[in-house]
């Protein structure tokens, strides 16, 4: 039976050089890349139809970041296609980045020189802002839109006698202490990054618990340090230049910087290949790079607990029912032009007209 699979965010960087290489891994495959701009999107499929001119690649326009637009897209998928394999929740935001320069000199010299430069940890800061259904545009992005999305796309991921994938790209950034369950959207601090990829792994783990048994399995992977637009916005083009030959002599001290975007596929690649009921639902599989360019997996467990994650499950379905029920509202007031004109009566009566 031919795959579906679904991308999000596969206009560039992981996304796009992910669907090429599932399109080398299997021709058959049924391919949607879920774009937020549509023109990006279409120079990307049109790339990709020019070195696989036979596959099947459909676009849909998905802005992860927007309830109605995740709802419209979900309900045109369903329309589209009875089935869904693999669903890659691709897409990510990191505004604003500001580098901590003084922590970065500190750590060049300390014992934590690798684990910084894994991680990033206390080098990193943005500046979130709200997005118009009033969401922590970070959160709404690379966790609640997509959380919405999986759960629109129930009935094609959960088809009796089927398997079917949750990929979320995930990061090393991913930290514990980032995160709180009275502050999900982080509106609070100055680490939304951090916290929203923390908070995608304590959700991977709560959808394991909910779906397995509905033959859906989801995973964590961590690219590593991959150099595409989110990495570029965080220093002057010039800076990233100047420092490119030093990142590759990191790449001898950490095998975290995969850097090339098709290095960083390594792991979403790789789990396209495996049984889901093989997997570990709480490791996070992380794409390697040697310092002679050899790419390889590793799971390593995750930092997170039972219930702290079904906690952030919990939460994220009120806030799915509040949000769904606005945005639905929203859409009645504006197909019922009727109760304007009724509100128009009622002024009128008011003013004695
Ligand atoms: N690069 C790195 O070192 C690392 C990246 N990651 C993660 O990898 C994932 C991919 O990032 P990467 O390829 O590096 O970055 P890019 O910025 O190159 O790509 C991000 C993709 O997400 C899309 N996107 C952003 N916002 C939205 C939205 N609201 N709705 C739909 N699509 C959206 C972008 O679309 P558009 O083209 O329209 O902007 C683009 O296709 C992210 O989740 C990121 O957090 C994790 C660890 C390290
Ligand atoms: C060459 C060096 C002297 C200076 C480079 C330092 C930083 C620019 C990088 C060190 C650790 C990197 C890192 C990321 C971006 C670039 C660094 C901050 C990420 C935050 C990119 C996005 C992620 O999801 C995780 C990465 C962790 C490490």
């Amino acid at each position: 039976m031919r795959k579906v699979v679904l991308v999000t965010g596969a206009s560039g960087g992981l996304g796009l050089v992910l669907c090429e290489r599932l399109l080398s891994l299997d021709s058959q495959v049924h391919l949607c890349m879920a774009c937020r701009n549509v023109r990006k999107g279409e120079a990307a499929r049109n790339g990709l139809l020019a070195s696989h001119a036979d596959a099947d690649i459909a676009l849909l326009q998905l802005d992860v970041s927007s309830v109605r637009s995740v709802l419209k897209a979900a309900q045109e998928f369903k329309m589209r296609y009875n089935r869904l394999d693999y669903l890659y929740l691709n897409a990510g935001i990191m505004p604003n980045p500001k580098l901590n320069f003084k922590a970065l000199f500190k750590g060049i010299f300390s014992r934590n020189v690798v684990r910084m430069f894994a991680t990033a940890d206390g080098l990193l800061t943005q500046e979130d802002r709200l997005t118009s259904d009033g969401l922590q545009e970070v959160f709404a992005t690379n966790i609640f839109g997509h959380f919405l999305l999986t759960r629109e796309l129930e009935p094609v991921l959960c088809q009796p006698g089927l398997t079917s994938q949750l990929i979320w790209t995930s990061s090393n950034n991913a930290r514990r202490s980032a995160f709180s369950l009275d502050d999900i959207q982080h509106k609070k601090g100055s680490e939304p990054y951090s916290s929203s990829k923390y908070a995608s792994d304590l959700l991977s783990v709560a959808l394991n618990r909910h779906y397995n048994n509905k033959g859906l399995y989801s995973s964590v992977i961590c690219p590593g340090v991959v150099m595409t637009n989110l990495t570029y916005g965080i220093l002057p083009s010039s800076v990233w230049t100047l420092l490119m030959p030093i990142m590759w002599l990191i790449r001898i001290l950490t095998n975290t910087f995969t850097l090339a975007p098709y290095n960083g596929a390594e792991a979403l690649c790789w789990l396209f290949q495996q049984k889901p009921e093989s997997l570990d639902p709480v490791a996070k599989y992380h794409s390697l790079t040697s310092g002679m360019g050899k790419n390889y997996i590793e799971a390593r467990k995750l930092d997170v607990d039972e219930d702290m994650a079904e906690a952030l499950y919990e939460k994220l379905l009120q806030l799915e029912k509040k949000m769904c029920k606005k945005v639905r509202n929203e859409e009645e007031d504006i197909s019922d032009p009727g109760q304007y004109l009724n509100h128009n009566d009622t002024f009128k009566r008011a003013l004695h007209l």
